[in-house]
This record gives structure tokens, sequence and C-alpha cells, in this order.
């Protein structure tokens, strides 16, 4: 329990005033996020072409666990969470890899048939 919530409905200016500042670091910051993921989606876009024009597969997997790898120790040094910082990027590359089965399948390439 707080002392600045009088339970009457009013805040403290000093609350509302403190709130009002770190929101706006909040709005700073997922503007940042929202800029450097779109300059993230414009590099995967030019390799997916480049994939997609020399039969190179969406994924990479052996990539992938260098990049896991190397996130979760920089979230660690930073006091994230690296289970978070895992998930976070495995969530963007499976976004990535559809972009990349799209771009192969608009070029001409299609799915890779099943092996066997
Ligand atoms: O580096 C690649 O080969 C990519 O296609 C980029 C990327 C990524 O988004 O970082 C996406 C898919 C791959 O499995 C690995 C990494």
């Amino acid at each position: 329990m707080t002392t600045s919530n009088t339970g009457t409905g009013a805040v403290d200016p000093a609350v509302r005033e403190e709130l009002a500042r770190l929101r706006d670091s909040i709005d700073n910051i997922d503007a940042a996020v929202v800029h450097m993921l779109a300059e993230r989606f414009k590099c995967t876009q030019q390799v997916g072409l480049l994939k997609a024009r020399h039969a190179l597969p969406p994924a990479d997997p052996a990539r992938e666990a260098r990049q896991i790898d190397r996130l979760r120790t920089l979230a660690e040094s930073a006091k994230l969470d690296p289970a978070f910082a895992e998930k976070f990027l495995n969530f963007i590359i499976a976004e990535v890899i559809h972009h990349h089965e799209r771009i192969a399948e608009d070029n001409g390439a299609g799915p890779r048939p099943a092996a066997g």
C-alpha cells in the first residue's frame, strides 16, 4: 500500500508527473524499437532475395543457434531475462522465415520437396 493514493480517486500530482515522465520515455523507446525492427526487416528482405536467387533454404538453424547464444549473453550482461531475449529473437526470426518463404515462392522456387 502506498501513501500517494488517497483512495478517493485523487492521485498526487507529483505521482502523475513521474508517471507521465516515465511514459514519455517508454514511448520514445517503443518508437526506437519500431524503427530498429523496420531496419532489420529491410536487411532480412535483402537476405530473402539473395537466398531465393541462389536457391538457399529460408532457415539457417546453425546461424540461429549462434544468434541465440550471443543474445542470451548480451541479455545477461544487460540484466534482461535471457529466456525472454531468446523468445523475442525466435519470434522475429519465425516472421523472417515466413517472409523468406514467400519471397522464394514469388521467385518461382516454391516449397522444397520432402526428402526421400
Ligand atoms: O541470416 C540469415 O540467413 C537470415 O535469413 C536471417 C535470419 C534472422 O532473421 O536473423 C532469419 C532466418 C535464419 O534462419 C537465420 C537468421
